[in-house]
């Protein structure tokens, strides 16, 4: 996945020209550099997994994430999914001046319910979300971990085969991480997939079934949670040292053992008259 970005840094180095970088320093902006987020990465995931995304900032896990729930398109390859994948963050479509129990409305008609589905989910929407009397206050007078929980709560609440959380558990406290995880247990239990992307370890390690762990765009290691985990917490503690060369070792191996699922695009079989 390539996206393409402005920097100021690439203004002094001279460009390839054409009409767009002509018209680019007419216009006195910076030109456009390529920023390779995720490199070629083939996986499968399969029904009733939890999948936990680990790796440092600006490793491409929130890319991956944007890539499966279809808000960007690959720059090469598809995703394929039985079903629509439900990103967790229905943050857009709520409103911060009107309170918790309105916003679970226009939530969960953002996401397509209808009212009846609703009013059939609403008690249990606003039990996951543990946020009793405040749930009647506008949503702005909530701290950051309480608008988590109120979002988490909606979004799990559309039952979706496959749902994606961003980082969204970690702001919540001990009670609502045990919620969220029975309610995360339910999805996969229905033969739902969840992915989810965490720098909390103990949160991929408690909620998680299997682990991808992603470093500069690439896959390096696809597995069970704690080997996976144990890894990349050796390779970044070999990093915060400064011994990079130990960190590049592991880094590499890492990356050679990883088993590279292909996955291929099956031909239609329909041939034309
Ligand atoms: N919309 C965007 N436009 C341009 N570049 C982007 C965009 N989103 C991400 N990137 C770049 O892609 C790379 C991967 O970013 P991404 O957000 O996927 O990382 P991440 O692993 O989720 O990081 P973090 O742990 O900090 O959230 C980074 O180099 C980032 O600068």
């Amino acid at each position: 996945m390539r996206y393409h970005v402005p920097s100021t840094e690439a203004q002094h180095v001279p460009g390839r020209g054409g009409p767009s970088s002509l018209a680019r320093k007419v216009l006195g902006r910076a030109p456009l550099v390529p920023v390779d987020a995720l490199n070629r990465l083939s996986l499968v995931a399969e029904h009733g997994e939890s999948i936990g995304i680990v790796g440092r900032n600006g490793s491409g896990k929130s890319t991956l994430m944007r890539l499966i729930s279809g808000q960007s398109r690959p720059t090469g390859g598809a995703v394929y999914a039985s079903s629509v994948p439900v990103m967790l963050g229905v943050n857009a479509a709520l409103v911060p001046e009107l309170s918790g129990d309105h916003n679970i409305v226009l939530g969960c008609l953002a996401m397509g319910l209808t009212r009846a589905e609703i009013d059939d989910k609403f008690a249990s929407i606003v039990d996951l979300s543990g946020l009793e009397k405040a749930i009647h206050l506008p949503m702005r007078s909530y701290s950051s971990g309480m608008s988590s929980r109120l979002r988490f709560a909606i979004a799990a609440s559309v039952d979706p085969e496959i749902l994606l959380i961003d980082e969204a558990l970690n702001t919540g406290d001990a009670q609502f991480r045990e919620r969220s995880k029975e309610r995360m247990d339910e999805l996969r239990a229905k033969a739902g997939s969840v992915f989810l992307v965490s720098h909390s370890l103990s949160t991929i390690k408690e909620m998680c079934t299997r682990t991808l762990w992603l470093d500069r765009g690439d896959l390096l290691m696809d597995g069970d949670p704690e080997s996976v985990t144990q890894a990349y917490l050796e390779y970044t503690r070999h990093l915060t040292k400064g011994n990079n060369e130990t960190a590049a070792r592991l880094r590499d191996e890492a990356r050679g053992s990883l088993t590279v699922t292909e996955v291929e695009a099956r031909e239609s079989r329909r041939r034309r008259a």
